[in-house]
């Protein structure tokens, strides 16, 4: 098994170890981290509010995702943001290893994917582009470290998808979602080429940000 593999194995047993009330209660803390990443975007794009500023739609475009297994859960994540105004949009498997994206909502019909072990919605698919104007995006991962590398489940969906958005400075503001043990130092995750990183990491307890460290 190589490295990156055992890494996998490793930190996905370490998720099923936590048991579902330790997953759940995580979940709970994330809607908190996740609003106030939110919050703090908003801001950043529009100023404080009360300066006259009109929201442009795509300043409460958000990127998450439908998180299934042991993934941190997302479900109260995505009710939060959408009750705060958000336009929340997760990602559906295309061939190739592209995403492409629906506009999310409570009720949304569910259909199991062809290609990933993951439940997506069914809805108006929109381009990846469409992503490119959003007021922020966050991403599944096994884990991330502190320079931003992040350890997804081996496709590569995020890196294409991340590259098709341009470079980095020019993308939307990203970060990943991960249990706060799986926020890493540096050096552990290997970077890898084709590697898409982050802008900052969110887990239940605390946002960190990894910006600076790859401008
Ligand atoms: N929730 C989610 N959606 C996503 C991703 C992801 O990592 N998580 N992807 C990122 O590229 C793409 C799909 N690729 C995926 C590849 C593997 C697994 C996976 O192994 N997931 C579970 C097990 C599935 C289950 O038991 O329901 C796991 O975490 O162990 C999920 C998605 C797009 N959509
Ligand atoms: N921009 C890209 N263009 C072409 N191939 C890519 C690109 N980014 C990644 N890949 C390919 O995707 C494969 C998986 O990459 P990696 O192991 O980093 O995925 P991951 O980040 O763990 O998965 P995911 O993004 O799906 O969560 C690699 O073999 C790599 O060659």
């Amino acid at each position: 098994m190589s490295e990156k593999s055992e890494l996998r194995a490793l930190l996905r047993a370490q998720r099923q170890a936590m048991g579902d009330d330790g997953r759940s209660d995580a979940g709970d803390h994330f809607v908190e981290q996740a609003l106030q990443w939110a919050t703090f975007l908003r801001r950043h794009v529009c100023g404080p509010p009360g300066a006259g500023a009109t929201l442009l739609p795509a300043a409460l475009r958000i990127g998450a995702y439908l998180s299934s297994g042991t993934e941190p859960p997302t479900d109260g994540v995505l009710c939060a943001l959408t009750d705060a105004g958000y336009q929340v949009y997760v990602p559906v498997c295309e061939v190739g290893f592209r995403l492409s994206w629906v506009h999310w909502q409570p009720s949304i019909p569910m259909l199991r994917s062809a290609l990933a072990p993951v439940d997506e919605p069914v809805g108006e698919r929109l381009p990846a582009a469409f992503m490119k104007e959003a007021a922020g995006i966050l991403l599944p991962a096994l884990a991330a470290d502190v320079h931003g590398i992040r350890l997804g489940h081996g496709g590569g969906y995020y890196d294409r998808f991340l590259a098709s958005l341009g470079p980095a400075g020019e993308r939307p503001p990203t970060a990943a979602m991960v249990y706060d043990h799986e926020l890493l130092p540096a050096g552990v995750i290997g970077r890898e080429p084709w590697d898409a990183p982050v802008d900052g990491v969110l887990t239940p307890v605390r946002y960190v940000s990894t910006a600076a460290d790859h401008m």
